[in-house]
């Protein structure tokens, strides 16, 4: 399995709330991506806090913080040739109503800061991400092998 094919998402409390965990779900498999590992979880601030540690100067950090914590989130690993574009491809926009239409954030977010899912900006931190909420072994890939390494996998 290369890092190529893995991203992370999460998604967020606003959507878990309104039940578009369902709706979700469907849209990424239906844009032919393979749910590797998923779980539900809430986040503590601590943890939401390294999470986004990027935009700790941002003015939006404390909102995004209390936000991302205020609720149950789904976290999950998904499999698909490219997948850190084709997700990103497939959610759209980080602004809604900049969103393309189809797109998961213009179909279930309400706003810049409630906009629904996360999906990684890069190879790097899709395996970054996904290792912050789960360990190797929780992560099944297609050829039916648990990831252990960035580039390295041994059998189940
Ligand atoms: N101007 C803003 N006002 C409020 N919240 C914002 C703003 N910009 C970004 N955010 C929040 O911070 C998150 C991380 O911002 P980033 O620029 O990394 O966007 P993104 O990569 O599209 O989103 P994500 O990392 O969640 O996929 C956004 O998803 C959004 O929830």
């Amino acid at each position: 399995m290369e890092s190529g094919n893995l991203t992370f998402t999460m998604i967020k409390p606003g959507a878990v709330s309104n039940e578009y965990i369902g709706p979700i779900l469907s849209k990424i498999t239906e844009a032919g991506f393979r749910i590797a590992a998923m779980k539900m979880i809430k986040l503590r601030t601590a943890q939401a806090e390294v999470f986004y540690g990027i935009h700790r100067d941002r003015p939006f950090f404390k909102s995004l913080v209390e936000f991302m914590t205020s609720g149950p989130i789904v976290v999950a690993v998904l499999e698909k040739e490219n997948a850190v574009e084709a997700y990103r491809a497939l959610i759209g926009n980080t602004n809604p109503e900049e969103a393309k239409s189809g797109t998961i954030r213009k179909l279930f977010a309400e706003s810049v800061s409630k906009n629904a899912v996360h999906g990684s900006d890069s190879d790097e931190n899709a395996l970054n991400e996904a290792m912050f909420f789960f360990s190797r072994s929780e992560i099944f890939t297609k050829d039916g092998e648990v990831m252990m390494a960035a580039n390295q996998i041994v059998p189940r």
